[in-house]
């Protein structure tokens, strides 16, 4: 529906559009994204009819732009510009009117009926009826915005240019918009192009995405391919990451911004640990990104602070979540900021050990009570709940960044060693008697300081691996030891 051929546009002597070629479809939502300057405004400016290319061509409908007659061009496409004008003395009805100038056959013919209904319709479908017989310098930036937008509507067009129209537009309007562009493309085949400086916007709504920098087009794809972190990291020149939207399949682009100027003490120095038999309380000035199923703070979270609390082996709490913010708002400790997970097992027990001085830096607390131990293999067997609650508790600190994949890795490191410690201690299943894998209740955290050394990889096959599986395996086992010794068994 829009081709464009070996596109050049140029201001005086500087390209600002160099070369580009490509076809937007009808009913599609075509985004174009770049840093400032890159060329967006230019290269939608010419598609629009507003510039004309010094090189190359642009077809609209099998029919060059250039053969167009003013009139044709508007009632085909509708431009949406970046600047608000300032014909403030007009109002919202007379502004919108326009949009149907390209209908009307003579100088002095009126509205008829029909355009009427349609710059209704435009003013209702924008919500900006209710204005109707404001003037423009009456109103908010947003509120002109949808205005102009309803303008564009007006002239009833297939396709619209849009430069940043969520500009000005608060958090809903700016998903009202996108939402009504993307139901129009869908339904009424309208094609829209439209520029956008909110990459989240672009990925959530566009079908395709055009690149551009320094008037080239550096990538031209759907939003997955597009949103690329090096690619984008490149022409944008900052640091940003690419997660997955949680519920529909759109990437995500958050940035980083420059770190705090680090303190000379390493992220694991900066830990204060309180230790006592009601608790183990590490707390830190920076905050930790961790991966856990803790009672408080499960899943990717960030923390300031730490708890294992000791909890009676008869502990019985109707919302376990609210009776534990109780009880770390009675011991003045923030609950929003603080993991906690809980244990029956006996914290005298527990081992908190550092890594050695040449390996990555790691930091492991493990508490353990195998009362409940049990063989997973033979889990099935047992009764959904019983009132003997050991569990085992993990933390493992990482001084360094790691990617999610790497925490997943983490997690197995972890559980392979623990299992191997039980193996090693003779620890069994009371009801099958069998070598136990873990307790019915065990829980788990994975910390890393996302400073530091980059670790991609977490598995026993890595050096933060092998001493993470050591410290675990070498703590699991002393903390066992405790146990059975306090128990009196061998
Ligand atoms: N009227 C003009 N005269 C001369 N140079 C111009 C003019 N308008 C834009 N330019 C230059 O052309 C280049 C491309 O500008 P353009 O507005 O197309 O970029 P953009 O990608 O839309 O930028 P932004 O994100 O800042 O809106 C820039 O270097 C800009 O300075």
């Amino acid at each position: 529906m829009i081709t464009c051929q070996n596109v050049t546009v140029q201001y005086g002597s500087m390209k600002v559009v160099d070369e580009l070629s490509l076809e937007i479809k009808k009913g599609e939502f075509f985004g174009i994204i770049g840093p400032n300057g890159s060329g967006k405004t230019s290269l939608l400016k010419a598609i629009g009819g507003g510039m004309i290319p010094v090189n190359g061509e642009i077809i609209v409908d099998g029919k060059s732009l250039s053969m167009y007659r003013s009139k044709d061009l508007a009632k085909k496409l509708a431009v949406l510009p970046q600047d608000s004008e300032t014909a403030f003395s007009y109002s919202v009805w007379d502004v919108v009117s326009l949009g149907r100038y390209p209908y009307q056959k003579g100088w002095l013919q009126g509205m008829t009926k029909q355009d009427e209904q349609v710059i209704t319709e435009a003013l209702k479908q924008t919500e900006t009826y209710q204005f109707r017989d404001k003037l423009l310098q009456q109103l908010s930036g947003g509120e002109r915005q949808r205005v102009l937008l309803a303008r564009a509507l007006a002239q009833e067009p297939d396709i619209l240019l849009l430069d940043e129209p969520t500009n000005h537009l608060d958090l809903s309007h700016q998903m009202n918009l996108l939402n009504a562009l993307k139901h129009w493309a869908q339904t009424r085949q309208l094609t829209v192009v439209a520029v956008l400086h909110d990459l989240n916007m672009a990925s959530l709504y566009c079908d395709r995405i055009l690149l551009l920098d320094k008037g080239k087009m550096i990538a031209l794809d759907s939003p997955t391919h597009v949103m690329e972190e090096g690619q984008l990291e490149r022409v944008y020149g900052v640091s940003l990451n690419r997660k997955e939207h949680p519920s529909v399949p759109s990437p995500l682009i958050t940035f980083i911004p420059e770190r705090e100027r680090e303190n000379q003490l390493s992220a694991i120095d900066r830990l204060i640990i309180d230790r006592s038999p009601e608790r183990i309380y590490m707390k830190s000035d920076k905050k930790w990104k961790a991966l856990s199923s803790a009672v408080l703070g499960a899943g990717f979270r960030w923390h300031h602070a730490f708890v294992n609390r000791h909890v009676n082996k008869d502990y019985l709490a109707d919302d376990p979540v609210t009776e534990c913010k109780t009880y770390l708002h009675e011991n003045g400790i923030d609950a929003n900021d603080t993991l906690t997970m809980m244990t029956a097992a006996r914290l005298e027990d527990a081992s908190i050990i550092r890594s050695g001085p040449d390996a990555p830096a790691i930091l492991v607390m493990i508490s353990a009570g195998t009362s409940n131990a049990v063989d997973a293999s033979m889990a099935y067997k047992l009764a959904d709940w019983k009132t003997t609650v050991g569990t085992i508790n993990t933390w493992v600190f990482i001084e360094g960044e790691l990617p999610e994949a790497a925490y997943v890795q983490a997690l197995m490191t972890v559980t392979e060693a623990k299992v191997k410690a039980l193996h090693d201690e003779g620890i069994r299943d009371p009801v099958s008697g069998t070598l136990a894998t873990g307790t019915s209740t065990d829980s788990v955290m994975i910390a890393s300081a996302q400073t530091g050394p980059y670790y991609e990889y977490a598995g026993t096959i890595t050096p933060v691996g092998k001493e993470i599986a050591r410290l675990v395996y070498e703590g699991m086992r002393t903390t066992i030891q405790h146990y059975k010794k306090r128990m009196g068994v061998s």
